[in-house]
């Protein structure tokens, strides 16, 4: 790791908060913020920031991307403020199977993303980003469709990812596209083809391929609509930004639809959050999208990597001794204390 690319984490003196902030942080009694750099562009994001959280139950991650308001920004911070409140939900299961997350990359180095998975079965590729033609995701999919019949055999299975970026009609080219691109590995589903809930429906209704919603649920005014307007087949499931573990389970459960946890590019302590998570969901674990840590550039902890197409359950905690030889960034400190000050004016008392 060179120097310029060392995680920061710094602690954030609970005295520079307001009295309401510190009042809405009850049980909390420390406050690191941090920032790392990604190895890979993805979503146009190309570093993360944000705040870590302890209390009695352990630690909690609260990195709501720089684009998110105060409101939206607040759901975050419910989450890590349950983290560090109150234990997680029983496990049902010591591990968790999760896919390899591939963004947009050469074919090449998808190939050897995925042959350097942990053994992952599942992959996930990202598609359909700004400037990026069809084909140009056809050679992506079709490299990552190789490494994992030569990695997992029959096991291998794929999942698109659109971010909302296509028309109704193009998705009904795309998809048969790169399902034909993928040949014998079976595409699992694609994941939020297009914006909104209704062009969902449309699109689920003229492909032979599943489809999960992602921004639908974790942006949405309501996000069981997508389960009313049988919209999709599968929910994406991310802790953060539905407001916990236990809010985030009950949209699962209340949507009735296949589930699956995911990440929201968090540092490990996060990542082990959603681990928790995904160990509640009942029934036949599907690949959670939680081995991202390899997308960071170093980490606040050891890093939640997987072996054997699995991430071990249980909590992870920063490690304290990062904050004496970071750099200090007076600027990260100010601005995560004001971001702070802004999401704990907007809590609301057991959600939506
Ligand atoms: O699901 C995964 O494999 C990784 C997580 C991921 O893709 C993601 C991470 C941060 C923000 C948005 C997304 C997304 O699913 O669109
Ligand atoms: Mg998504």
């Amino acid at each position: 790791m060179n120097a310029g690319q060392q995680p920061t984490l710094m602690r954030v003196p609970m005295r520079t908060l307001s009295r309401q902030t510190r009042h809405a942080l009850e049980g909390v009694d420390d406050i690191l913020v941090y920032k790392v750099a990604m190895t890979t562009r993805f979503r146009g994001v190309t570093r993360r920031e944000g705040l870590l959280l302890h209390g009695h139950a352990g630690w909690g991650e609260a990195a709501p991307f720089w684009n998110y308001g105060d409101v939206e920004s607040s759901r975050w911070l419910a989450a890590a403020l349950e983290s560090a409140r109150r234990l997680p939900p029983v496990p049902r299961r010591k591990f968790v199977p999760v896919n390899v997350t591939v963004p947009v990359i050469s074919p090449e180095e998808a190939y050897e993303r995925v042959k350097a998975s942990g053994g992952c079965a599942t992959a996930k590729i990202k598609v359909a980003e700004p400037g990026v033609s069809l084909s140009r995701d056809c050679a992506r999919v079709a490299a990552v469709a190789d490494a994992l019949r030569e990695t997992v055999g029959g096991q291998a299975l794929i999942r698109l990812d659109a971010n909302g970026a296509w028309e109704v009609d193009e998705a009904r080219v795309a998809i048969p596209a790169m399902a034909s691109a993928a040949g014998v590995v079976p595409i699992e589903y694609v994941e939020q083809p297009c914006l909104t809930v209704d062009e969902l429906a449309q699109v689920r209704r003229s492909v032979d391929v599943p489809i999960a919603a992602d921004e639908s649920i974790r942006r949405a005014e309501d996000p069981l609509e997508v389960a009313r307007k049988e919209a999709a087949d599968v929910v994406i499931i991310k802790v953060a930004p539905l407001g916990g573990v236990r809010a985030a389970l009950r949209v699962a459960r209340k949507s009735g639809l296949g589930v699956v946890v995911s990440s929201a590019l968090e540092t490990s302590v996060g990542l082990s959050v959603g681990v928790a998570a995904a160990a509640a969901v009942p029934g036949v674990p599907r690949a959670a999208g939680l081995a991202t840590a390899s997308l960071l550039v170093g980490d606040v902890t050891a890093p939640l990597v997987p072996d054997r197409g699995r991430l071990p359950v249980g909590r992870l905690e920063p490690d304290q001794e990062l904050i004496d030889r970071t750099p200090v960034d007076g600027d990260l400190v100010s601005r995560w204390g004001m971001r702070l000050e802004g999401m704990a004016e907007h809590l609301t008392v057991g959600g939506r």
